[in-house]
């Protein structure tokens, strides 16, 4: 009898726990986000029951299953990835809403999925919330690296680096090879953001600089899953289960080993430098001041640098790679670009940055190609506050995403808008300010990319040497524009191979360098 009553007890008690796990779990994934009366909603398309909206974002195209989403529903949506709600912005002017009221309440990117990480964790700026670190990093970013003076005393490290990679190229064509444009173009962006900010490239010869390659893709291929273990991380964080915290660690740490040779590197040297620093030795002469402005930590040192070889290497080397692409898939285009550079720079020298403002079709090229591939389509931020956006009620703490790519190839604000047209970047219509919220590559806002000068620069003269000293002829016959976004950029599922073929004025230029 004893017996049966201590089994009643311990079924009772079993189930009494599934009972509060299964409402635990219930509350934390399951339940949907309630409307108070006067608090409406966006409203919230279709979902499938338990995830919601989750299988869009595990969508080879997020972007285009969003993009087709809101053309139905609308531009400005619900959606939830289990039970975590997330307002959707598909259009300019939503987003000019957003930006023109609301700056500073989105100001904030996201949770970071792993706080520890060097990789989108909470050391660097990415994910830094809007508040004295970030300030201060924008300001060194702003002064060391990318003003106009500062980017004058680095014109002989970017003028190298773009000789050396027409060498490659006509190397190339020497031998009838093919080029991986990407290769190419990640080669030449990573060594000359490298050389700027830390003195230093990774080298080819001892497998340092395919290693860091290697860890950057690594750092790709993790993206959804960071944004999903930062989306669900409050949830989570009740049940104590860091999602995917194994794979990210695993990818930091070696970034950290790699860091950590260069650091001491720089470290040995400091003193001896006293001019010509460069941002690493700013940054590690603000760690050992006791009176520095913000006292800045060895990890987010490490961090910033982690963030610079992802995010501000591929995105360039991105645009490089689809604006060859429709440049070559639109004869007329390459005729009039080539046109343009044959008049401007002649046939005697290599293109140079300082050529660019003389070459405003090449600038609408780069920019006709950043509308049509952004290499980051969605634009992730959090509203800190509760708010009301075109009438309905955003809740406190809400992730924001909007997405770039449908707002640049919305009807309503393009003519022709999924056509590749640099001309509309010529007209007098398209002025800066109509521009500055439906065209969204670089985001908006305080948080938006400060690098847009730069990556103009190492996209225009990337093309602008590639279209200037060779004809291309492309593998496989023609251009295949399909897209992916499975990494951390908006991609080609089939990455641009080509022969150059060298045009006879190519081979003078050797002679000038
Ligand atoms: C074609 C090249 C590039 C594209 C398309 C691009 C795009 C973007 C986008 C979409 C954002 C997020 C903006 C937002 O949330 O509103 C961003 C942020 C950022 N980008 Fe870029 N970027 C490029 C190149 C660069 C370069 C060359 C640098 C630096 C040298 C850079 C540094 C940054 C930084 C530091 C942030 C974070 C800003 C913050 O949180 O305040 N980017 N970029």
């Amino acid at each position: 009898m004893a017996a049966m009553v201590f089994i009643d007890f311990q079924n009772c008690f079993i189930l009494t726990l599934l009972c509060f796990l299964s409402l635990l779990c219930y509350s934390l994934f399951f339940r949907k986000p309630k409307n108070s009366p006067g608090h409406d909603l966006p409203p919230s398309p279709p979902s499938l029951p338990i995830i919601g909206h989750l299988h869009l974002l595990l969508s080879t195209t997020t972007h285009k299953s969003l993009q087709k989403l809101s053309s139905k529903y609308g531009p400005l949506l619900l959606i939830r990835i289990f039970n975590a709600p997330i307002i959707l912005v598909s259009s300019a002017s939503v987003a000019y809403e957003i930006f023109k009221s609301h700056d500073v309440n989105v100001s904030t990117r996201a949770l970071a999925a792993i706080d520890e990480s060097l990789v989108f964790g909470s050391y660097g700026i990415i994910n830094a919330p809007y508040g004295d670190y970030w300030k201060f990093m924008k300001k060194l970013i702003a002064t060391k690296l990318l003003r106009p003076q500062s980017l004058e005393r680095s014109l002989g490290i970017r003028a190298e680096e773009i000789q050396r990679f027409y060498r490659s190229l006509l190397e190339k064509a020497r031998k009838n090879e093919g080029v991986e444009i990407s290769k190419e173009a990640m080669k030449l962006i990573n060594n000359t953001l490298c050389r700027m900010s830390m003195g230093r490239s990774f080298s080819e010869e001892n497998g340092e600089a395919e290693k860091v390659r290697g860890l950057v893709g690594e750092s790709y291929a993790l993206t959804k899953k960071m944004f999903l273990a930062a989306l669900l991380r409050r949830p989570l964080k009740k049940l104590r289960i860091p999602l995917f915290k194994k794979e990210i660690m695993s990818v930091s740490d070696r970034l950290d080993e790699l860091l950590e040779r260069i650091i001491v590197e720089h470290t040995e040297k400091l003193d001896e430098k006293q001019q010509d620093k460069d941002m690493m030795d700013v940054l590690l002469a603000a760690y050992g001041d006791e009176e520095a402005e913000y006292k800045i930590t060895m990890n987010q040192i490490k961090a910033f640098f982690v963030e610079l070889f992802v995010g501000a290497t591929d995105t360039s080397v991105q645009t490089t790679q689809w604006t060859m692409a429709e440049i070559l898939d639109n004869p007329n285009v390459l005729e009039r670009l080539r046109e343009e550079i044959d008049s401007a720079v002649g046939s005697s020298r290599l293109i140079q940055e300082t050529d660019l403002p003389n070459l405003p079709y090449l600038q609408a090229v780069v920019k006709e190609g950043l509308r049509l591939h952004p290499p980051g389509p969605l634009l992730v931020r959090t509203f800190q506050e509760r708010c009301e956006i075109k009438g309905y009620y955003i809740p406190e703490k809400t992730t924001l995403v909007i997405n770039a790519y449908a707002v640049m190839r919305d009807p309503d604000s393009w003519e022709d808008p999924d056509e590749f047209k640099p001309e509309r970047f010529l007209s007098p219509k398209e002025d800066e300010k109509e521009l500055a919220f439906k065209y969204l590559p670089f985001g908006s806002g305080r948080r938006g990319c400060p690098g847009g000068n730069l990556s103009q620069i190492f996209v225009g003269t990337a093309v602008g040497v590639m279209v200037q000293c060779f004809e291309w002829k492309i593998e496989g016959g023609k251009v295949n524009m399909e897209e992916s976004f499975e990494g951390m950029n908006l991609s080609m599922v089939h990455p641009l191979k080509c022969v150059p073929v060298a045009r006879p004025q190519a081979f003078s230029f050797t002679c000038n360098l």
